[in-house]
């Protein structure tokens, strides 16, 4: 069976350059700090944009490529965006039926494709409404509808979310999930929750190239990348191989617990920030890891306060009581000990 979405293709003027595929079925979440090109990638899939050179294959088809484009609106593709973006005009039966229509099927088959698609997403009676009339959460519902009565080929969600009601969002995120299942999915989202909730796998991109692809569960122990580990909120220290242990660059060692053995020349130590203890000296006699930082910034997230290390060139979040803080008497720039039990870091090998 082809891929279901295979990009190899350069923007020029954007210095974007991706490599990226996805398996029939599959959700993949793009994430990846500002300007890192997840936009683009949306864009080159949805036929917004043509590439440079290379080409972008959808179900084993070159959609774009040196001599071939296929424009966005000849693409089976379903597009969810922040905002729903519906006609006002239409009825909302209308805004649903809008896309059958447009590809041929007749007023009345279009309508029922799109009565089916409402009740799916738990809007069934909503037909004859104005789309003024609506919340943003059954806004989102008809949009989810609009994409899918289609039969899209591949669906794409910019941030489908973010727009939203927080109260809205679990029950959107599971339907989503439902209406999803089986469809080709590309997700941009800055949220650990939608990646945990909808995706299968994840691609990193920083740049304009894909830095890591991988699946869920593997990014969520094991974050390859300094954004993914701030992204899923772990602790991630990179260093030298030594005796089963890593050494950070200022000569520092921590120990912890490796899945496999440490063959490599690098490696990387990752750890929950609540694993993380903070003292003003070191205290002895404990078989823990114990890190020379300076505090560069607390912040208040009501029952922690995350404070933010620099352990050599290197950044570390620990979360501690607001009492513990308040004993330690901790400001920016003073030098601390952050303590952490071996037992609570995963030693990753760096291939
Ligand atoms: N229309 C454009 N013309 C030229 N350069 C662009 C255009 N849009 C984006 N870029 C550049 O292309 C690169 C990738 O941008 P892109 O919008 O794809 O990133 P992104 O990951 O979606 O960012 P964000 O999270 O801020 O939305 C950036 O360097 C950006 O400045």
């Amino acid at each position: 069976m082809p891929d279901a979405v295979r990009i190899d293709a350069r923007v020029e003027a954007r210095d974007v350059e991706l490599d990226l595929t996805l398996g029939e079925g599959e959700l993949v979440a793009i994430v990846g700090p500002n300007g890192s090109g997840k936009s683009t990638c949306i864009e080159l899939i949805a036929g917004a944009l043509r590439p440079d050179s290379g080409t972008v294959a959808l179900g084993g088809t070159v959609v774009a490529g040196a001599q071939t484009f296929v424009p966005a609106h000849r693409r089976r593709i379903g597009y969810l965006e922040q905002r729903p973006l519906l006609f006002p005009h239409l009825t909302v039966v209308g805004n649903v039926a809008f896309g059958p229509r447009s590809r041929g099927a007749s007023a009345r088959d279009a309508a029922r494709r799109a009565e089916a698609e409402l009740e799916a997403v738990g809007l069934a009676g909503f037909g004859p409404r104005r789309v003024r009339e609506l919340s943003g959460g059954q806004a989102q519902r008809v949009a989810i509808a609009r994409a899918l009565a289609i039969d899209p080929e591949i669906v794409l969600l910019d941030e489908p979310f973010a727009a939203l009601d927080a109260a809205a969002t679990p029950e959107l995120r599971r339907l989503l999930r439902d209406r999803l299942r089986r469809i080709t999915t590309v997700m941009v989202t800055h949220d650990p929750l939608d990646v945990l909730a909808l995706a299968d796998g994840v691609a990193c991109l920083s740049e304009g190239r894909v830095a890591l692809q991988s699946g869920v569960d593997r990014v969520f122990q094991n974050p390859g990348t300094r954004f993914l580990a701030d992204f899923v909120g772990l602790n991630l220290l990179h260093g030298r191989v030594v005796d089963d242990a890593v050494e950070l660059p200022g000569g520092a060692l921590v120990t912890g617990m490796a899945e496999s053995p440490l063959l490599t020349d690098q490696a990387r130590a990752v750890f929950p920030p609540a694993a993380v203890s903070l003292y003003r000296a070191a205290p002895h006699g404990s078989p823990r890891n114990e890190l020379s930082a300076t505090v560069v910034g607390v912040e208040d997230r009501g029952l922690v306060q995350r404070v933010s290390l620099e352990v050599g060139s290197q950044r570390i979040h620990a979360d501690v009581t607001p009492s513990a803080l308040r004993d330690l008497h901790l400001g920016e720039g003073e030098a601390v000990v952050a303590v952490v039990k071996a037992t609570q870091v995963a030693l990753h090998p760096v291939a």
